[in-house]
């Protein structure tokens, strides 16, 4: 039988088409189009299969082919196929290893492609790549591919990757089967020689260089584009379809300088198009820089990089098989395994070999996806959780970044180490006093407030109550006739109690709220009685400065009824007590209801009898003691010489010191302590836990310490700096700018202030100081530039105790300045640039229709004559009849002059240009071409 054309064949079995080339792939067999020819062999396999399996015509529609669901009928690999008469056996239908295949169809268009889609299919990820069932290893790079026992049964299977070439005959897995090559005899048809090695060269299908096949631009304009006119020159490099020597323009196109742009020979650059067909050099990520480029830039690739045809001039022919032989590695582009939607739990800060290893996958595959996705990450670099999610995304995963806390919590579990939770049964729990933190409106009296507990009431040691600042100390009261034991958290504000929590840790049991009688409810009370609210924590009302003149206790208890906070005097469950910090008046009635607040609401009880655990509530570098860490221990007992572990600091207690400055073996619950022997400075709101090995608690430290690296770096890129500003703003993530300033004097700070929120920077961009204030840089100024994206201004100061360490760790842009006019100049430049810029059209040129041709392949394509300008590929355009717009936001997909693409064509010229899917034109249309320019700031 002659060759036919599926078209003819399909008519002949009454079937449609697509029905005909459904099956003819599901036999294995490629063919690009209904137009296409098959040969004789295939004629006959093809109508066996019809007369067979009657019944599997339906099956063979091409429907979703990219689940894998079995279709009966279907050469299933694998298993033994029920249902109806298959095909004769093939040696392809062997098992294969890597699980059913859903079919050579190319999954739909990728998700992160460039707006317009792909004309054939995906751009990242090899559609028909294997899918991993269980734990076969993804068919990446390196590592045998399957072997010969097990080709791939259709069509385009994924390219071997790079490496051992394709051996002839043998285990090839790729390649059509050359029954339906017109030029290959294959070894399935009996005709004649197996098919050699292609000239590429054993690498030829590389899939970690190869953009895959479908993308966009890379097909051919069909097959006969390839054989067009100019094809006849000499083969570059053994680069396959790479018909013609670099035709005009053809190494300038964009994607050209992609990866696989590598010069080529002669024809290098432009021979790697396949054809002439429009179209058909679009790069593949819209001119993304870095992409994998149209066909242009795949000559690299696909063979050898340029150098002088091997051989000389070749038939039409031997091009065709070779660009025929050519397309089914070229599928591959990068082979990644595709999840079925599976959770990936993935740590903040992973890199693409965290995530490889969680998929079975090969680390740089995922760097070459990365890479396509216009990303140079390394294999072993952290990437951000939104680069993490968009590539699970790519390959069918949901991944989840997994908080630091619940991290913290596998890692201590891998270490079989359970932290928060008391051990034992509930008889082994014993009381423990409420751990205390002072909140309230700026100048209200907290300092003063915690300053008259700690006098009046400090537990006296040995030392005849001399107090020690360590952070934190312990007041007693009696009540009831019982000594109440109340430990304080020596940091007023409740930016350190909201900070400690941002980190997980709950250091505080009850909230005293400080109000001024003479001052009434403001905007930090109602602050922090909301962060208290939020914590759960429950709040005793300090009504402070009584003893000044115009207070009103009273009002005060009114305005927080609106806020929830009914006194018990009013009926509602708040204990508000009256006091005078300075004056020393009621402390002990505020130290009562706390006490019976905390018996009222809660159940302070911890186990005293296990190894302790708490958190860290400051810490610093002693010049003389080194590391030391006020430690709070909230359950167990904290002895000198224990081994501890306190967020990525680790050691063992070499001493202990109390509140009162003295040196204590123990420590039992609710108890703070200056604990000495660490090997590093933890931070505040870290956790702290006992552990029996020396070993133990290095390696969970140097973990956490690792992971926090890994964090900061994905967060570094996150944040905003002043330099980036301009980068946030266009990008539309901001629109204000944020400041915190600090500095040696009230003054000096008032004045930066005045002088910056005076700078005009128009009103796009607002400039707003969310805090100002005098004194060194500190951990809470970080903490809130961080939760807000704000630039630290230290105006004569510099960053106090871990705020460096900490500004460094979340990417926390501080600035240091000693003149006033130079931080205004500075901010003003960043202004300015993150002022958003403005666009303007410019138009590039007109181009007349002066004939329409219309392809079956491209739709209608303009005959122009460039009127004025010039008009370039891919830029923006507009269409105009009569004077009226008819069709705005097109795009020059294709430019051709004669048969050659071109980039761009001038006045006076005539040209061919195709509008990608848009066809409605008329001869007399102008196109005209336009493009969006920034306009420069005045
Ligand atoms: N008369 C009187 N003055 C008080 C009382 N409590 C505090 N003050 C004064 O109020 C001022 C502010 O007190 P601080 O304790 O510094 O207030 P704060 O809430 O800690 O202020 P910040 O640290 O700025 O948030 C100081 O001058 C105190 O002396 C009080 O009960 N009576």
């Amino acid at each position: 039988m002659a060759k036919v054309r599926v078209y003819e064949l399909a008519k002949e079995l009454g079937v449609e088409s697509k029905v005909v080339m459904a099956k003819l792939q599901e036999l294995g067999e490629f063919v690009r189009s209904a137009s296409s020819t098959i040969e004789a062999p295939v004629v006959r396999k093809l109508t066996d299969a019809f007369d067979g399996g009657g019944s599997n015509r339906r099956a063979a529609k091409p429907s979703a082919p990219r689940k894998a669901a079995p279709k009966p009928g279907a050469p299933r690999p694998g298993a033994p196929t029920p249902g109806p008469p298959a095909p004769a056996p093939r040696p392809t239908d062997g098992p294969r290893p890597d699980g059913p295949r859903p079919g050579p169809a190319p999954r739909p268009g990728p998700k992160l492609a460039p707006s317009k889609p792909a004309p054939a299919g995906p751009e990242f990820t090899a559609p028909p790549a294997p899918r991993p069932s269980g734990n076969t290893p993804p068919p990446a790079s390196s590592g045998p591919r399957p072997g010969p026992a097990a080709p791939k049964p259709a069509g385009r299977p994924a390219p071997k990757p790079g490496g051992g070439g394709p051996k002839p005959g043998g285990n090839r897995p790729a390649g059509p089967r050359p029954g339906n090559n017109p030029f290959t005899s294959g070894g399935s048809t009996g005709m004649g020689r197996p098919q050699a090695p292609r000239p590429g060269g054993g690498n030829r299908p590389n899939p970690g260089m190869m953009p895959q096949r479908p993308a966009a631009g890379g097909r051919p304009g069909g097959p006969a584009g390839g054989r067009g006119p100019g094809g006849g020159g000499g083969r570059p490099g053994g680069g396959g379809f790479a018909g013609r020597p670099a035709g005009p323009g053809g190494g300038g196109r964009p994607g050209g300088g992609g990866f696989a742009g590598r010069p080529g020979g002669p024809g290098g650059g432009g021979g790697g198009r396949p054809g002439g067909g429009f179209g058909g050099g679009r790069p593949g990520f819209g001119g993304r820089p870095g992409g994998p480029g149209g066909r242009g830039g795949t000559q690299g690739a696909f063979g050898r990089p340029g150098g002088p045809p091997r051989r000389g001039r070749k038939s039409k022919r031997q091009r065709r098989q070779e660009y025929e032989a050519m397309q089914a590695p070229s599928v591959g582009g990068v082979m990644l395994p595709r999840g079925s939607g599976e959770t990936v739990r993935l740590s903040r800060g992973a890199s693409l070999t965290d995530f490889a290893e969680k998929i079975n996958a090969n680390p740089a595959s995922l760097v070459q996806v990365m890479f396509n996705l216009g990303e140079m990450v390394t294999a072993t670099q952290s990437v951000s959780d939104e680069t993490l999610r968009l590539l699970g995304e790519e390959m069918n995963y949901t991944v989840r970044i997994v908080s630091p806390e619940e991290e913290d919590r596998e890692l201590l579990e891998s270490f079989d180490i359970e932290f928060g939770e008391d051990e034992g049964e509930e008889e082994e729990l014993v009381a423990r006093p409420p751990v205390v933190t002072v909140m309230g409106h700026v100048d209200h009296g907290k300092t003063r407030l915690l300053d008259a507990i700690r006098k009046t009431n400090v537990i006296e040691g040995e030392a005849g109550g001399i107090t020690q600042h360590i952070g934190a100390y312990q007041a007693s009261t009696v009540v009831n006739e019982e000594e109440r034991k109340i430990t304080f958290i020596d940091t007023p504000g409740h930016e350190a109690f909201t900070a400690m929590r941002a980190r997980g840790a709950k250091s505080t049991d009850i909230a005293i709220l400080v109000v001024a009688a003479n001052d009434g409810v403001m905007p930090q009370t109602v602050e922090a009685l909301n962060h208290a609210k939020a914590a759960g924590v429950p709040i005793v009302v300090a009504v402070n400065k009584i003893d000044v003149e115009g207070a009103d206790p009273a009002k005060v208890r009114g305005q927080l009824t609106e806020y929830g906070l009914v006194a018990e005097e009013y009926g509602g469950d708040t204990m508000f007590v009256d006091v005078a910090a300075k004056p020393g008046i009621n402390i002990d009635g505020l130290l009562e209801a706390v006490v019976l607040t905390a018996d009222a609401t809660l159940d302070l009880r911890a186990n005293p009898n296990q190894d302790a655990q708490g958190i860290a509530i400051e810490a610093h570098l002693d010049k003389g003691r080194g590391a030391v860490a006020t430690v709070l221990v909230q359950r167990g007992t904290l002895r000198v010489g224990d081994t501890m572990v306190a967020g990525d600091a680790h050691g063992r207690v070499r001493a202990m010191l109390d509140d009162t400055g003295n040196n204590v073996e123990e420590a039992g619950p609710s108890t703070p302590v200056l604990v000495q022997g660490l090997t590093n400075v933890p931070g505040a709101g870290d956790n702290f836990l006992v552990v029996s090995e020396d070993r133990t608690a290095r390696q969970i430290a140097e973990k956490r310490a690792a992971r926090e690296r890994n964090a900061a770096f994905a967060k570094r890129t996150r944040r905003v700096s002043l330099e980036d500003l301009d980068k946030a703003l266009k990008a539309g993530e901001m629109e204000q700018l944020n400041l915190i300033i600090k500095g040696d004097a009230s003054g000096s700070v008032e004045a930066l202030e005045s002088s910056l929120l005076q700078l005009d920077v128009g009103d796009d961009v607002e400039l707003r100081v969310l805090h100002r204030g005098v004194g060194a840089v500190t951990e809470t100024d970080i903490d809130l530039a961080t939760g807000s994206d704000a630039i630290v201004i230290g105006f004569n100061v510099r960053a106090a105790g871990r705020a460096t360490q900490m500004a460094e760790r979340e990417g926390v842009d501080v600035r240091y300045y000693s003149v006033i006019y130079q931080a205004i100049e500075e901010i003003e430049a960043a202004l300015k640039g993150m002022l958003k810029p403005e666009y303007e059209e410019v138009e590039l040129g007109t181009a007349e229709i002066r004939e329409v041709f219309r392809s079956s392949k491209l739709g209608n394509i303009a005959g122009v004559l460039i009127r004025s300008g010039e008009v370039k590929r891919n830029t923006k355009a507009r269409l105009v009849r009569d004077g009226k717009v008819i069709a705005e936001s097109l795009n020059i997909e294709g430019l051709r002059r004669f048969k050659d693409d071109v980039t761009e064509i001038r006045e006076g010229y005539e040209g061919g240009i195709n509008l990608g899917s848009f066809n409605d034109i008329k001869i007399d249309d102008v196109i005209a071409t336009y493009e969006m320019r920034e306009k420069p700031r005045g």
